[in-house]
Formats: C-alpha cells, sequence, structure tokens
C-alpha cells in the first residue's frame, strides 16, 4: 500500500465527499436489510394463519401493508445506491483526471533525455492504462470495500441476533468463496496482461503498417505483411481464449457457493424448524434473501484485493515518473531579457545514453544581428550545437553564454521564447496551416499569418490549396510535400519574431532558388537578430558572417565564404563538388 500513499492527497481533497458517500451506503444498507425481514414477517403471517385460523381479510390487510414496506424500503434503498454510485464513482473520475493532469505536467516537465530513454508507448501506457487501474482503487475498490464492511457490521450481527447456529452454519461456504474469487482474479489480470501486451503488439504492427503503407506497397510485400498480421493475430486469439476459460469460471463458481449456502440454510434451518429452536418459517426465508445478499460482498473482498494490488503496480508504475526528477532546471525566477549575441567556450557535450561524445571544446562566438553557418558532415555535431543553445542538454564541460551570461542562469522560459528554432524533421500539429504557424505566436493576427508564411516563401502554395490557410494537415502533415513542411515550419518561427534563430537544416528539401529568396528574406526579417544556419549546401552559407565547418564534434576550419574557398579542406571540396553539380543543372 506504501505506492498507493501518494494518492492520499486526492482522498483529503474530495474528503466531504466522501464523507457524505459513507453515510448514504449506511443509509442505504438500512434499508436493504430490512427487506429480507419484511419478506420473512409476510411468511410469518401466513404461517400464523395457516397455524391459528385467524381472520383472512386481516391477514390480507397486513400482507398488504408489510408489501408497502417491502416496496418502499427496496426503492429507497435502491435510490440511496443511485446516490451512492454518484459520489463514489464520480469522485474517482475527478481524482482520475487530476492524477492525469499531475503526470501530464510532470511529462512536460521532464528533459528530452528522458524521452530518449523512454518509449512513448510506456509513456502512453502509464498515463492511459496504468491511471484507469489507479481509478479502480480510488471508486470501485473504495465503493464496494465500504459497502461489504458496512454490510457485515449490519447483517451479520442481526442474523446471529435471530439464529446464531443457523447463521454460523451458513457463513461457512463464504470464507471460501472469498478466496477462491481471490485467486481467480490474480489469474484472470495475469491473462489479461498478457492480452494487454499482444494486443499492444497487433496495435503497433497495424499502426506501423499503415503508417508504412506507401513502402509496403512499392516493394509489393502485402502477402508478407499480411502472412505476419495473421501470426500476430492468431496468438493474440489464443491468449484471449485462455483468459477467457478462467472468466468463465467467475459465475459458475459463485452460483454454486451460494447454492451450498443456500441449501445449508434450508437444510440446517428446516431441522430447527422442526425441532423448534426456529420460531416460524420466516426466518428460513429472511436467511435465504441474507445468504444471497451476502455472496456478491464476500466475493467481492477478493476481487477488491486484487484491484488494489493492481493499482498498487501500477502506481509504483506512476510514481517512478512522478520522482524523476528534470534534469534542466531553471535557477532563476528573474525575468531575464535576452538580446541575442552566443559564445561558445570549449564546449564539450557527451549524450549520456550512447556515450557519444558530439562536441570537443567547441568555441565560436556569433554577435547580434549576425549570421553563423554550421557546415559538416552527418553526425558530426551540427544538431546538437542547436539543442545546446536551447538548453534542450546541459553541457559536460565549458560554457555557453548568451549576452556574456551563462544560458543556465538565464530564465529558462525566457531563453526560450527568445529562441525560433526549427528543427530538421518539421513536425506539424493535425490542425489547419494557420493554426500550424500561429503555433510560434499564439496572439498573431491573420495578416500577420499570411506575412510569415510570405517570408518564408510558401504563401503561394497555400493559397492554391482549395481551403487556403484553413486546409488541415493530416497525420504530421502529411498533405504537404517536404519542402513546403520545412517552409511551414520556418513560418512558425519568423512569426514567433524572437531573437534567435536556429534553423536545423532546414532548406534541404527546397530548390536552390527558393532557398536563395528565403534566405533573402531572412536578411530584411532578421537583420537584428542573432541567426544560425546549420546546412550541407554552400548555397544557404556562403553569405553568412562567420562559417565554421565540424567534424566528429570539432571545428576544423572557420571564417567567411572567401577565406574557406582560398583554403584547402572540406568547404572547398564541397564548394567545387557543389558548383560541379550546378554546371551539370
Ligand atoms: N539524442 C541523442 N542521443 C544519443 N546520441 C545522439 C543523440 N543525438 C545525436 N547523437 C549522436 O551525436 C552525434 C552528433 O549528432 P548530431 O545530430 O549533432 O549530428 P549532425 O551533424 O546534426 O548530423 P546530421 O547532419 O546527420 O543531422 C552523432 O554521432 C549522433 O549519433
Amino acid at each position: 500500500m506504501k505506492e498507493l500513499q501518494h494518492l492520499n492527497k486526492y482522498f483529503k481533497k474530495y474528503k466531504w465527499k466522501l464523507i457524505l458517500g459513507f453515510f448514504i451506503v449506511l443509509v442505504a444498507r438500512i434499508f436493504a436489510i430490512l427487506t429480507p425481514k419484511f419478506s420473512g414477517d409476510m411468511i410469518k403471517y401466513v404461517e400464523n394463519y395457516i397455524g391459528d385460523g385467524g381472520d383472512l381479510s386481516e391477514l390480507k390487510q397486513q400482507l398488504l401493508m408489510t408489501l408497502f414496506l417491502l416496496l418502499g424500503a427496496a426503492l429507497l434503498s435502491a435510490f440511496f445506491t443511485f446516490l451512492m454510485r454518484q459520489m463514489f464513482i464520480v469522485v474517482s473520475r475527478y481524482m482520475e483526471a487530476d492524477l492525469k493532469n499531475e503526470v501530464y505536467d510532470q511529462y512536460q516537465n521532464l528533459s528530452l533525455s528522458f524521452y530518449k530513454k523512454n518509449r512513448t508507448g510506456d509513456l502512453m501506457n502509464r498515463i492511459s492504462e496504468d491511471v484507469s487501474k489507479v481509478r479502480m482503487y480510488l471508486g470501485p475498490a473504495i465503493m464496494y470495500g465500504v459497502t461489504t464492511v458496512i454490510l457485515f457490521a449490519t447483517v451479520i450481527p442481526y442474523m446471529f441476533y435471530t439464529a446464531p447456529e443457523l447463521t454460523l452454519y451458513v457463513l461457512i461456504p463464504l470464507p471460501i468463496l472469498s478466496v477462491a474469487i481471490y485467486q481467480l482474479s490474480r489469474l484472470i489480470h495475469k491473462r489479461s496482461t498478457i492480452v494487454q501486451q499482444y494486443l499492444s503488439h497487433l496495435s503497433t504492427f497495424t499502426q506501423e503498417s499503415f503508417s508504412g503503407i506507401g513502402v509496403i506497397k512499392a516493394y509489393g510485400i502485402e502477402p508478407q505483411t499480411y502472412e505476419n498480421f495473421e501470426k500476430l493475430s492468431e496468438t493474440n486469439k489464443e491468449k484471449n481464449l485462455d483468459l477467457v476459460k478462467v472468466q468463465a469460471f467467475f459465475f459458475p463458481l459463485m452460483i454454486a457457493l451460494i447454492g451450498v449456502s443456500n441449501l445449508l440454510v434450508i437444510y440446517i434451518g428446516g431441522k430447527k424448524y422442526i425441532d423448534g429452536s426456529i420460531p416460524d418459517l420466516g426466518v428460513i426465508v429472511e436467511f435465504l434473501i441474507y445468504v444471497n445478499m451476502l455472496t456478491w460482498p464476500v466475493a467481492s473482498v477478493g476481487w477488491i484485493t486484487s484491484l488494489v494490488q493492481q493499482a498498487e503496480a501500477s502506481q509504483k508504475r506512476i510514481n517512478e515518473f512522478l520522482k524523476e526528477k528534470p534534469e534542466i532546471v531553471n535557477k532563476t525566477e528573474a525575468h531575464t531579457p535576452v538580446n541575442g549575441s552566443i559564445k561558445f567556450d570549449n564546449v564539450t557535450f557527451t549524450y549520456e545514453d550512447t556515450n557519444i561524445t558530439a562536441l570537443k571544446e567547441v568555441s565560436f562566438e556569433v554577435n547580434q544581428g549576425e549570421t553563423l553557418a554550421i557546415i559538416g558532415k552527418t553526425g558530426s555535431g551540427k544538431s546538437t550545437i542547436l539543442e545546446l543553445i536551447g538548453r534542450l542538454y546541459d553541457t559536460t564541460s565549458g560554457v555557453i553564454t548568451v549576452d556574456d551570461t551563462p544560458i543556465d542562469q538565464l530564465n529558462l522560459k525566457d531563453l526560450r521564447t527568445s529562441i525560433g528554432y526549427v528543427p530538421q524533421e518539421a513536425f506539424l500539429f493535425s490542425d489547419s496551416i494557420n493554426e500550424n504557424i500561429k503555433f510560434g505566436n499564439n496572439n498573431a493576427t491573420d495578416a500577420q499569418v499570411i506575412q510569415a508564411a510570405k517570408d518564408a516563401v510558401v504563401h503561394n502554395n497555400i493559397v492554391d490549396f482549395s481551403k487556403g490557410y484553413d486546409t488541415i494537415l493530416g497525420e504530421r502533415g502529411i498533405t504537404l510535400s517536404g519542402g513546403q513542411k520545412q517552409r511551414v515550419s520556418i513560418a512558425r518561427a519568423i512569426i514567433k519574431d524572437p531573437q534567435i534563430l536556429l534553423f536545423d537544416d532546414s532548406l534541404s528539401a527546397v530548390d536552390t532558388e527558393t532557398e536563395e529568396e528565403i534566405l533573402s528574406n531572412l536578411k530584411k526579417v532578421a537583420a537584428t537578430k542573432t541567426t544560425i544556419l546549420v546546412s550541407h549546401r554552400i548555397s544557404s552559407a556562403k553569405n553568412a558572417d562567420k562559417i565554421i565547418i565540424l567534424e566528429e564534434g570539432e571545428i576544423i576550419q572557420r571564417g567567411t565564404h572567401a577565406d574557406l574557398i582560398a583554403e584547402e579542406g572540406y568547404y572547398q571540396e564541397l564548394y567545387r563538388k557543389q558548383l560541379d553539380e550546378k554546371e551539370m543543372e
């Protein structure tokens, strides 16, 4: 139960509703135990009439009266049971939402490295599946727990009061039922976890094959894909059948044990009636109803135990993530405005998970208003530089300063709002183009959206769509071409109007003419901003104020375009190669 203590704060938050719920259960149960009593009374009246030969109209009146009382008690019990569910189950839904929000908030605060270490499926599972299992503890387990305790506390003493020996006999099968249900619930849980795992394999497989349907069709491997799906689906079916087999035991087991209890009531109760230690047949009828009334709560003890165990396991998984500390922490709440001059001083950075040292003692400086181009082979550490500027990671050694302040001393929010970052792979949300651009600045007007799109040279493409800026982009923006996606992503950075613009190979999918146009627009838009452009193309770098060449995490050349084409090395080679390519066009 240690892990579940985390939830106590939610119980405190909703304590008044829960206390009220407790009293409602009490009232509901009191009315519920009255119904067997009234049924027993009716049998008693009939028995007395047959035995003593009383007045028939008096009997009729007694029966009618008791029938009304029985109906009233049943209706009131039903009404309070309804209120009880309204309290406990509704509160558990509130707590579920609170817990989901808490987990989501924590996810957002955690650093990028956390996301590299943990799979998306796992993150999703903990916020949905695990939270749902915890809710079964917060709602049904608590509700049935309270109901069972109250029912036991009221019915069993009353039964003992009416017929102590008979009560002892009829209660014997009930603990057996409880243990059996507990064992069965555990087995069901074990098998349903396996079913869940296979279901998750199946859905991952299906999702991947739909996402990659283009590749599957192009390679003509539909039959193999189908075969793989069939295999997975077959195992899934087998696991489901295993589960169904144990589930099928649940109700027969309950019915068998209720049957045994009923037989005991009739047999022992009958004997006691014959020897006169039970005054009337009504007691037997009453007991038959009580036994049936107790069956579900007794069975639920086993079920609740298994629910609590599952919730404990799920909450443990949730707590693991809630206890994670973000690696990147904001060290100052004070407002720290950013102008944009950036300096790297002997910066080394090693990715913890792969132990790859992506940057080795890198030093450079870009002043406000300047443009720096970073050129280098794939895997040389270019993207890492940009990620370090946005403090997605902290350096392993060395210092990065912005306006002469180490970036870890800047207010993290101020730093990030001062950056417009265009990642290597443009990510667009399933929303309209307009909203996707506005993501950079929620308060932007339509005119500003259009201007940003014009600056990113994508406006003409957008107006060609029948719905223009209202065009909805599908999953990951599939209705746009690679180059269009990159340019929408650039417009998103421009509209933010930040002090620092970071472009990670963001023009790779556009032709050189469009590239030139975008760069010349950027010159105007970003005249006073600091711009860092990562690229594989000389055309992107040639007009930059400074250029650095990276190789395996180290700066091997630096200078302006004119300096570097005059110097033997990677830049000159690249320049020649790309010049030849251009001539061949
Ligand atoms: N999140 C990460 N976790 C672990 N290692 C990483 C991570 N990101 C990058 N690396 C490694 O760090 C090195 C530098 O990667 P980086 O992405 O900075 O290179 P790049 O120059 O931008 O390459 P490209 O031009 O292909 O984008 C590579 O060896 C890469 O495998």
